[in-house]
Parts: C-alpha cells; sequence; structure tokens
C-alpha cells in the first residue's frame, strides 16, 4: 500500500490552529458539526440515486453510526452517503474550496478570542474533529466506485495528511476521532447520545448507536458495567423538523436545527415557520441570522435556503427562492409541486417557484415588520414607554393568490431568560437587525418594486434629530411642519460628514429634520424612491431649496435683492470659475458658511461620484453648480479684493473640502491659503 504525504493548504493550517486553541468552549459541536456533514452526503446520494439507482448498491437504508470505543479511545462516525474519492477526500479536506472563506481566513488576526468570535460566522465544518481529536482518519468510498477504489485519510491537524488507496466494500465515509487525553469524557454512550438529541436531533436520517445493557460483574464483589449488545437503536427523532407540527418543536430544536442549517454559533434573530397551502403547496422554515456573514456584501452571495422536493434534498443555496435583498436569510423550503430532477435552470422559470419566491419574501417582510413594531424609539425609551410601533406596525398584508397560510408560528429567539430580559431583548432586536443587515435590506427599493412601501417602511437613518439608525420615514412625517412639503436627506460618506455639512444650515436654523442617508448603497437605493407616503423626497444638496411656505416673504425678497446687487461679483465668480463650475449662483439655504456645492437636480451627488471613480466606474462628466453666501464676511471681501481669482479659488476648494472631497489640486490651495494668511 502506498502512501503520498500532502500538505494543507496554507488557509486550513491557519483554520486548524486556530480551531486546536480557540474552540474550547463548546468542544461537543464537533458531533454536530460531523453528523451534519454525514447527513449531507446521505442528502446528495439521494438526489444523485435520483437519476441511477445503482448508487444505492442494493443497500437504501441510509443512517449515520456513531461508536465510541474506550480502549482505543475513538469515536467513530460512519455514513453510508455519497462518498468520496480519493481525488475529492485530497481537495475537500485539504484545502478550502470557497474563495470567500479563504479570503476570510487570511484575514484572521492571530488574536485568539477575536478570531473565535469571528469563526463562529462561518463554521468550521470537518475541522472542528480536531478540537477533541489529535489525529483523526477517515476511509471512504464514492457511491458507484469499485470496492478497491476506497480511500484512507488520516492527519494529526499540523500541517500535513497523508493518503492512500485501501479496499472499502461499504460505500460511505468513516471518521474515526482519536481523542486527546482531556477529551477522555466523550467515551460515554449516555453523553454522546445526549449531545445527539441536543444537536442533531432534527436530522431526517436516523444516527444510530449500539445499543449498552446493564450488566454484573461475573466476579462477586466487583461492579457491574454497561456492555454492547450489538444491536444498533436509532438515538434521535430522525424526522425532517421542518415536517413537524410546530407545537411538537421546542425553542431549542428551532435554534439547534438554524445552527446545522447554517453553522453558525450564535442562535438566529427570529424565525418564520409555516405551510402554505394553495394552488402552490410548500413547507417554508425561515431564519433571520442575528449576525451578518463575512461575505454579505458580495452580490454573489447565495441565500442560504436549502431546497428540498418532498423531503428529498435537491439543493444548497437555491438562489431562486429569494431575491437577492434578502440573500442574508437561511432556512428550508420543501416543495410538493416541483419536480424531483428539478435542476436551477428550470428553477429560474418555473412558476410555482415565482410563487414560492413571493412568499418567502412577504413572509421574511412580515417577520421583520413584527420586529420593527416592537422596536422601543428613541422617543419612546427616553419616555419609558415600550409598546408602541414606529409607525410601521401596519399588519403584514395576507398572501395574495389562493394561498392560504396554516399552521403558521412565528417566533423571536429571545433566550428563554427572565421576562425582564426578554423583554428588553424584543425591544432592540429591529436594531441589532438593521446594524448589521440594513444595508442590504435596502436594495430592495431598486429590486423589488412590488414591495417597494413595505421595505420603505422599513428603513431606518439618524438624522438631525438622532445620531442612530433609529429614524423611520413614518417618524419623520409625523415631525413634519405644517407648511413643510418634503422629507429632506443628505447624503454623505459618515454620520460626522453629513452632520457637518453647510447645507443643513437653513435647515437647522428653522428646526426642520434632515435624514442623513451614510450607506454607499443609499443614493442608489433612495433614487427609486420618490416619495413616501404622498410625501416627496427631495436631497438638500441637490437643486434649487424651495422650502415653501417654511420660507417667510421677507427672507425671500432679502436673498432676491443680494442676489440683484451681487451680480457683478458672481459674473466675475463665474468667469474666474468657468472650468469648475457649471454655474455660480447666491444661495439660498447657507447660514455660517461662505459657500457650498450643489448638484442639479437629477444628477449623481459629489460623493456618489467620488465613491464610483474609487472603484473604477465611469463618472459622468458634470460639474457642481457654486453657491454663495453674499452675507459672509469672506464673500462680502471678494468684491474689493485685489487677490479675487485666488479668493474665488479658495472659496471652491474649501466647498469642496466641506463637501467631503479634495481640491483638485492640493498644493496650490494651500499656497493660496498660506499668502492670504502671510
Ligand atoms: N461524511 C462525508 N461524506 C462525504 N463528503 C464529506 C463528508 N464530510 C465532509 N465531506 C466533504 O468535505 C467537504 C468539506 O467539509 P466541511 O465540513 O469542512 O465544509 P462544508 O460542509 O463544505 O462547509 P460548511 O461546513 O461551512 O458548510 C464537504 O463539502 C464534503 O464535500
Amino acid at each position: 500500500m502506498t502512501t503520498q504525504k500532502h500538505s494543507f493548504q496554507a488557509e486550513v493550517s491557519q483554520l486548524l490552529h486556530l480551531v486546536t486553541h480557540s474552540l474550547y468552549s463548546n468542544p461537543e459541536i464537533f458531533l454536530r458539526e460531523l453528523i451534519s456533514n454525514a447527513a449531507d452526503a446521505a442528502d446528495k446520494l439521494r438526489f444523485e440515486a435520483l437519476n441511477d439507482n445503482a448508487l444505492y448498491e442494493g443497500d437504501g437504508d441510509l443512517r449515520i453510526r456513531v461508536s465510541f470505543d474506550e480502549a482505543a479511545k475513538t469515536i467513530t462516525i460512519d455514513d453510508n452517503g455519497i462518498g468520496m474519492s480519493e481525488q475529492e477526500a485530497i481537495d475537500n479536506l485539504g484545502t478550502i474550496a470557497k474563495s470567500g472563506t479563504r479570503d476570510f481566513v487570511s484575514r484572521l488576526t492571530g488574536d485568539q478570542k477575536a478570531d473565535a468570535q469571528l469563526i463562529g460566522q462561518f463554521g468550521v465544518g470537518f475541522y472542528s474533529g480536531f478540537i477533541v481529536a489529535e489525529t483523526i482518519a477517515v476511509e471512504s468510498r464514492r457511491a458507484g466506485m469499485p470496492a478497491s477504489e476506497g480511500v484512507r485519510w488520516v492527519s494529526n491537524g499540523t500541517g500535513e495528511f497523508e493518503v492512500s488507496t485501501i479496499d472499502k466494500p461499504q460505500r460511505g465515509t468513516r471518521i474515526t476521532l482519536h481523542l486527546r487525553d482531556d477529551a477522555d469524557d466523550f467515551l460515554n454512550g449516555w453523553k454522546l447520545k445526549s449531545i445527539i438529541n441536543k444537536y442533531s436531533d432534527h436530522i431526517s436520517l436516523p444516527v444510530q448507536m449500539e445499543q449498552e445493557e446493564w450488566k454484573e460483574a461475573e466476579e462477586e464483589g466487583q461492579p457491574g458495567g454497561m456492555v454492547k449488545t450489538g444491536e444498533w437503536e436509532t438515538v434521535n427523532q430522525a424526522s425532517a423538523l421542518w415536517t413537524r407540527s410546530k407545537k411538537d418543536i421546542t425553542e431549542e430544536q428551532y435554534i439547534e436545527f438554524y445552527k446545522n442549517l447554517s453553522h453558525d454559533f450564535e442562535a438566529p434573530l427570529a424565525w418564520s415557520h409555516n405551510r402554505v397551502e394553495g394552488s402552490t403547496e410548500y413547507t417554508q422554515l425561515l431564519y433571520l441570522p442575528a449576525k451578518a456573514p463575512f461575505d454579505l456584501f458580495n452580490r454573489d452571495k447565495k441565500p442560504g435556503l436549502k431546497l428540498y422536493v418532498k423531503r428529498v434534498f435537491i439543493m444548497n443555496e437555491a438562489d431562486a427562492l429569494l431575491p437577492s435583498y434578502l440573500r442574508f436569510v437561511s432556512g428550508v423550503v420543501d416543495s410538493a409541486d416541483l419536480p424531483l430532477n428539478v435542476s436551477r435552470e428550470i428553477l429560474q422559470e418555473s412558476r410555482d417557484v415565482r410563487a414560492i419566491r413571493e412568499g418567502n419574501t412577504r413572509r421574511i417582510l412580515g417577520l421583520l415588520e413584527d420586529l420593527a413594531s416592537k422596536q422601543r424609539t428613541d422617543a419612546q425609551s427616553q419616555e419609558g414607554k415600550i409598546d408602541i410601533g414606529t409607525g410601521d406596525s401596519t399588519p403584514a398584508p395576507e398572501p395574495v393568490e389562493s394561498d392560504s397560510i396554516t399552521d403558521v408560528v412565528d417566533k423571536n429567539a429571545t433566550p428563554a431568560a427572565d421576562a425582564a430580559a426578554t423583554f428588553a431583548d424584543e425591544a432592540t432586536q429591529y436594531a441589532r437587525f438593521y446594524a448589521e443587515f440594513g444595508a442590504v435590506l435596502k436594495e430592495g427599493l431598486g429590486e423589488d418594486f412590488t414591495n417597494r412601501e413595505r421595505i420603505a417602511k422599513l428603513l431606518r437613518f439618524a438624522s438631525t434629530r438622532s445620531d442612530t439608525l433609529s429614524v423611520s420615514f413614518a417618524d419623520y412625517q409625523s415631525r413634519m411642519k405644517e407648511s413643510q412639503k418634503a422629507i429632506y436627506y443628505i447624503t454623505a460618506d459618515s454620520l460626522s460628514a453629513a452632520k457637518g455639512s453647510p447645507q443643513l444650515e437653513l435647515f437647522r436654523q428653522k428646526g426642520i429634520e434632515v435624514l442623513f442617508l451614510t450607506d454607499r448603497v443609499d443614493e442608489w437605493a433612495i433614487s427609486h424612491l420618490d416619495e413616501f407616503n404622498g410625501t416627496p423626497l427631495q436631497s438638500i444638496a441637490k437643486g434649487a431649496v424651495d422650502l415653501g411656505d417654511l420660507q417667510d416673504e421677507e427672507e425671500r425678497k432679502a436673498a432676491e435683492e443680494a442676489a440683484e446687487t451681487f451680480k457683478p461679483v458672481l459674473e466675475r465668480l463665474k468667469q474666474a470659475l468657468a472650468d469648475k463650475a457649471e454655474d455660480v449662483c447666491v444661495t439660498t439655504r447657507l447660514v455660517d458658511s461662505p459657500a457650498c456645492l450643489v448638484v442639479k437636480d437629477g444628477q449623481i451627488s459629489n460623493q456618489l461620484a467620488r465613491l464610483l471613480k474609487q472603484a473604477g466606474q465611469p463618472v459622468p462628466d458634470t460639474k457642481p453648480v457654486l453657491e454663495v453666501n453674499p452675507a459672509h464676511p469672506l464673500v462680502q471681501k471678494l468684491q474689493a479684493s485685489e487677490a479675487f481669482d485666488d479668493l474665488a479659488q479658495i472659496i471652491f476648494d474649501q466647498a469642496v473640502l466641506a463637501d467631503g472631497g479634495l481640491p483638485a489640486d492640493p498644493a496650490a490651495y494651500v499656497k493660496r491659503v498660506n499668502a492670504l494668511l502671510a
């Protein structure tokens, strides 16, 4: 028998180091991860066997067997699923295939605590075996391959693994963990059984252990002990969790199922479990995670939805079942109508899939509305009130078509701690969700025309009234001045940049609230929303500000007069700045600053132009409008100044700086300012 040595991919070594050094806090999860892999392997076999029944090799009773050997100090997990060929074992167990995961691992800091937290975001799968094992041996044979083409893979988790060819008559994978000395306590039937019950109860496959019974000692005076009978018994419920009735499922079981599904170490924030009947029949069990995965902003990231058809696993990451802006959702959809041989291509076109996708979307939006309605607003927490919604507590619309939803359970995963803690938790759940996933949800404004209003109601912003992401459009509307005609907002790179925008001055003076849109996606997203509940949305850095009746007649007149007397200066400014500014005009929005930049209605903001430029995207070649404040001393100085042109350039460049940009020629700007200061 020849044995080949292979090195782990560098990132795997890094991950393994972390697993063996940092993941001690909850060592028993290794069993969940390995059983979950075995169940996936069974799912894959069932799927492939749909087209080739011979793959069952006469043994269609799929099961997972967990055994232990006290003398040899081993635990074995044996499945008769799809198995692995030699090359698959080398690839799957020696490298990290997903490039997103690879990037993630290469970002690990070496700080064990921080890394262990991070690692919870994607789970370590197979490698979690090394939490308890000093050596792992994997023996596998792929379904359909001859017995002589089995593979044995062995590693002690440091740098290298060995691979050899073996005879393996039985299809599937057998993983033997040679336990470290400090993991001896897992060599106990009762303990293993209770871990399986805790973590793997709902796996649709039977998980079996060898029966044990009490035997008195043969010699008198000696203690008796548990002995194995040679019979296998199923120790889990072995029925897919989502097919059970909600009343038979505990909160812990829902949470454990989620952890199995997503490999997340944290409990989900909330979930929704429904059987949908009507023209399209399916069961949906959808979870909202508590933490964003590391690759959330990768637009190619697929939602963690598994598709089953009549309980047969069909595919992971079924992206046709959810719109991209809900890609953070994970869970299971089990359809009663789709054909078993459904492919990704067919999925894109199926009417049933469209109905499921719409049903999933409605359900998630409903769940979010529910969380949002429990969210304490700033005002409420100050007043000590808790139970009022934030204006978005309109009940979720009933599902359209002839679908009726029965057996519904929507659940917020609140720890079963004391009532006060649970209550506080509920009141902050939506804020927690929004901090993690708000930026993704916003993409829905541009993607999902049908649900645009529901999504808009779920958005939260900071504003001139609140530094936290807590102001909904409805909150804003409820505080609008009587004659105010628009919802005002400003886009900026950050909260501090937004707060410092000169364009806010007039609004501050008049006590008009302005929303701060500081996510990269905001400007694009908001461009798909012209109005909210009949009130138009207006950027205060675009077009003319027309505060309508909020500006009194006198102010308007004074501005017009100032513009008139200021005309000659404006003309000179226009000339001096001809290559930089589209136009120069007298402002209606500044109070304390000399000047600011605005763009014309319909043009992209300077901030978005900068973002696009940074991303190497083409940017429309437009120039901003410079608005000047004739009441400002610096601007008044212009008229008589001998250095008119320099001063004009400085005023323009300062407006660029206040807008979050950089002067086109920073050195020239510094020179001019220094000349003035000298
Ligand atoms: N019992 C098994 N039978 C067949 N293949 C397996 C088994 N266990 C692991 N594998 C293969 O090894 C791969 C790596 O497993 P691992 O648990 O590390 O990651 P994963 O399951 O792909 O990802 P994640 O755990 O993040 O979902 C699996 O994708 C699968 O192809």
